[in-house]
Parts: structure tokens; sequence; C-alpha cells
């Protein structure tokens, strides 16, 4: 049994105008999607700016309402569960973001920053909330001197490092990282990814991965989800996705990640600028009326949105 499914799950915001204020639209900001996560791994959820995935996050670590739809941990509905089963969820799902500046309190000392979810869910003693802080900066590489100094007193990358350590305090079976990286220079960059899978084999974290950047997860996901317009439009293995991508979308966020090297930059240039005309000449053939179509089966593990009769070179 996966430890979470997520099951057509939607999250429509309503659009108010006119004297009355009525309710005349709604965005369809996560408009029905699927996915389950396992025990230990990482998923994927990768899309542009605006295409749902921070308000999907949210709605699974509870910090929205589901429009419609279940969020199954474990087995249960969490969106019916009683305040008692909530709580233990509460306690095994964890979030960490993109901003550390503004997710950390800038008023407190980093020992209570971190030993504050622990305090939400056990009664330990000082010395043993001390003990357990400092296990927690140790194990993501940051001194104990950390404990007493202020989120200010770091750099960025450290910064990410005490939000990390503050999401595995309460010993969370799953952590969402929105975009954990995206603030952080490319070898920063590195040395959290590593921390988190460090601390993923430590504690067996499975984590959901957000990201508007193929590039920074290829070397994290065992699966993705590609994520458009409130919908997923591919979904697959590493190696689907990665060398198998079937939809416009997948293959334009493929192509978007940067090349380092200098000798095919011009190709790689002609081959973003090709997907590019591809994507915006047949724009009929992707969607209709501007939705997403809904996932087909591919292959195995692999399911793409397009009709079938549209397939390209599927499995
Ligand atoms: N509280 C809200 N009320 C109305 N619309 C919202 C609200 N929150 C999000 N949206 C809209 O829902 C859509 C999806 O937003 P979301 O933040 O989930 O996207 P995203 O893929 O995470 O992008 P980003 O990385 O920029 O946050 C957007 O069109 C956004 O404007």
């Amino acid at each position: 049994m996966s430890l979470i499914q997520i099951k057509d799950l939607k999250i429509h915001y309503p659009i108010r105008s006119g004297f009355f204020n009525r309710v005349t639209d709604h965005v369809r900001a996560v408009d029905g999607i699927n996915f389950e996560i396992e025990e230990g791994e990482t998923y994927g959820l990768i899309g542009e700016s605006g295409s749902g995935k921070s308000t999907t996050g949210k709605a699974i670590v509870g910090l929205e309402d589901a429009t419609s739809g279940q969020i199954i941990y474990k087995g249960h509905d969490i969106t019916k569960a009683s305040e008692r089963r909530k709580l233990k969820y509460n306690r095994d799902v964890q979030m960490i973001f993109q901003d550390s500046m503004s997710s950390l309190n800038p008023k407190k000392r980093i020992f209570d920053i971190i030993a504050e979810p622990i305090r939400n869910f056990e009664s330990l003693s000082k010395e043993e909330e001390k003990k357990r802080v400092q296990e927690l900066l140790d194990i993501v590489g940051m001194p104990s001197d950390a404990l007493y100094k202020y989120p200010h007193e770091f750099s960025g990358g450290q910064r990410q490092r005490i939000g990390v350590a503050r999401a595995v305090a309460t010993k969370p079976k799953l952590i969402i990282a929105d975009e954990p990286v995206s603030a952080l220079d490319l070898s920063v960059q590195a040395q959290v990814l590593n921390f988190m899978k460090k601390i993923q084999k430590e504690y067996n974290i499975s984590y959901l991965f957000i990201s508007h950047d193929l590039g920074v997860v290829r070397h994290m996901c065992e699966n993705l989800a590609i994520m458009h317009r409130g919908r997923l439009v591919e979904v697959g293995t590493r190696e689907d996705i990665y060398h198998n991508p079937q939809h416009i979308y997948t293959k334009r966020l493929l192509a978007a990640i940067p090349k380092i090297d200098p000798k095919n930059r011009e190709e790689h240039k002609a081959h973003r600028q090709a997907v590019e005309k591809e994507f915006l000449e047949n724009q009929d053939k992707w969607y209709k009326n501007g939705r997403v179509y809904p996932l087909q089966q591919i292959g195995k593990s692999h399911f793409v949105a397009l009709p079938q009769d549209k397939l390209e070179g599927g499995r």
C-alpha cells in the first residue's frame, strides 16, 4: 500500500464580481489530479509558475481545503478524518518552503525554531529537547553554536538546512518540499539536496518534491508528475520522463534545462526553439477548449494527456 494517495483532488477558488460580489466563475488551481507516493520515495511534482503545484502541496499538509477529492494517508481519507487522526497526520506530514527568510521566524533563536514543532507533539525535558535539536543541527551539517543565533545570521543555504532540520524534528513520514533549493546558488543547491537525501535514508522519509525545474530534480525523483493548468499532463518514472517524454509541455520543460557544455550550446538553442514552435503551432492538438486532456496509459507506469489517436510513438 502506498504511503499517500491523492485521488481526483480539486481546489477551485471562487471569482467574485459585480455590485453584489457574486461568484461568477472559479480559478481551477487544481483540477482533478491523481498520484501516489510510496514509503521512502521521492516523487516529483513539476510545472511552471501558476500550474497548481504549491496549492496541491498546501492541501496535502492541510493549509488549503480541498474542494473535492481524497487525500488517503495510510489507508484513511484525511479530508474526512477525526481530529485525533488529523493530529497524528499533522505530525507525520511536514513542509519545507522555498523562502527560508520568511518561513523562519526572525525574532526566534534557532533552538526555539526547531524545538517548536517538537513541543507541539511531545513533552520532553529541557535537556532532552536540547539533545534532539543538537542532533538535528548535526545531521544537516550545522555547528552547535547555531543554537542561540537568529535566522538573519545565516546564509540562504544554511537557513534552508535549518528549515530541513525543523521539518524532520517531529520524525515525519512525508515532507512536502516546495521549491526547496530554487532560491539558492547552484553549488549550494547540490549541498542542500545531498542533506535531504541523507536525511531521507536515515529516517526513511518520503518527499513530494515540488519544482519548476526538471534539471534540479533529475537525481532526486524516482517518479514524476508534470503539472500544467491544474492538471497532470504526463506521469512516469525518471526513465519515462527524461528519456521518452511524449507531451509537448514535458518536452518544453526538458528543453528549458540549461546546458553547461559550450560545445552543444547552439544545437541546444535550436532544439529549444523547435520545441517552442511545435508547442505554439499545435495548441489544438494538446488541449481541448484550453483544458488538458485526461491521462491515458501508454506504458507500464507512463501516462500522457493526449487523445489516443494522437499519440506519437507511444509504447
Ligand atoms: N488563494 C487563492 N485565491 C485565488 N487564486 C489562487 C489562490 N491561490 C492560488 N491561486 C491561483 O491558483 C493557480 C495555481 O497557483 P499555485 O501557487 O498553486 O501555482 P504554482 O504552480 O505553485 O506556482 P508558483 O511556483 O508560482 O507558486 C494560480 O493561477 C494562482 O493565481
